[in-house]
């Protein structure tokens, strides 16, 4: 492992979930691995869950952290290569990596997407000048297209409660206040279309296809309940548009999750990847059902970047 980015940086995903499972149930057992090490966090948005559980994680794996708030601990960044700083920027990102990098053995960095621009976003514009300028390996904590630290612990939730060999895992839109990234579904997919044990469909309004890069091997249902029928587990986020990029299509009430919707699937258990707007993406009475599992899911995000950590400074 290089970086890790997306699903593809899993390399054997089965091995690296048998590894986060083996470092949930022996959380110090590793920190040979941390000792004398620093884990870096630059963030460009907000975040609870991905910056607690990066710290939680380079302490549990025996390491030390830091954390910078881009452009609000730090100078104004300069993005453009080329540039004649004589405006508002103060610092180029190329010399503000540059010198992160020699604080830090693994540079973890969160660069929500403008939601614009869909070829900048779509392109990682900034991620890739990161990992251009980077001295250390990268891991993104949710980048312009995609967030692989939930989706792994996502997975790692799924895999430690199914009571069955093969599972239907359901993705489903929500409704949602404003305009939402398409990374968190986009990545979920990215990792559950190719996991093995698991049928994978994805259920949406017209309008909300996401990129087919990600979506291949899932099945696409547009009829909510019909998809919803026999799932094991569900996911539910809002995402903006793909196609009409960063439009809100619908905001269609009938789409947000109660326990008549759980009731059509096979006593399903329910996860979000927070944070969530309650009663308008989902009702309090599914979120705070036996069958949630949105706190273990959260708690999972400590050992989703543990492993990745481990896998990076081993
Ligand atoms: C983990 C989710 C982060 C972000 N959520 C919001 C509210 O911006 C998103 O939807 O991608
Ligand atoms: N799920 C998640 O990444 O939460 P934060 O945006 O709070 O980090």
């Amino acid at each position: 492992m290089k970086n890790f980015l997306s699903f593809a940086d899993a390399g054997d995903y089965k091995a690296l979930l048998a590894q986060a499972l083996e470092i949930k149930q022996n959380p110090f057992g590793y920190q040979h691995v941390g000792r004398n090490k620093t884990v870096g966090l630059i963030f460009f948005n907000p975040s609870l869950r991905t910056r607690l559980s990066s710290l939680k994680a380079a302490y549990n794996l025996g390491a030390q952290a830091w954390v910078l708030n881009a452009g609000a601990d730090s100078w104004t960044l300069e993005m453009a290569d080329g540039a004649v700083m004589n405006g508002t920027t103060q610092e180029h990102i190329k010399d503000a990596i540059a010198v992160m990098s020699e604080y830090c053995d693994v540079l973890g960095v969160r660069t929500f997407p403008t939601l614009k621009d869909k070829e900048a976003d779509y392109s990682e514009e900034v991620l890739s000048k990161i990992l251009q300028y980077a001295t250390v390996p990268v891991i993104s904590l949710e980048s312009a297209t995609l967030h692989p630290l939930q989706s792994f612990a996502d997975l790692i939730t799924v895999a430690e409660t199914k009571t069955k060999p093969r599972v239907k895992v359901v993705l489903t839109w929500a409704p949602h206040v404003r305009a939402l990234p398409q990374c968190v579904p986009n990545s979920f997919a990215d990792w559950f279309s190719e996991i093995d044990w698991v049928d994978f469909v994805i259920t949406h309004p017209h309008g909300y296809e996401l990129d087919p890069k990600f979506t291949k091997g899932a099945t696409i249902e547009y009829d909510q309940r019909k998809a919803l029928e026999g799932a094991d587990y569900v996911q539910a986020k809002n995402w903006s548009s793909y196609r009409h990029y960063g439009e809100v299509l619908s905001t269609d009430p009938s789409w947000m999750l109660t326990p008549e919707h759980m009731n059509l699937t096979d006593n399903g258990k329910f996860i979000h990847c927070l944070p969530v707007r309650r009663n308008v993406e989902v009702s309090d009475a599914v979120l705070d059902a036996p069958g949630s599992l949105i706190i273990q899911e959260a708690g999972n995000r400590t050992f989703s970047m543990q492993t990745v950590l481990h896998e990076l400074l081993k």
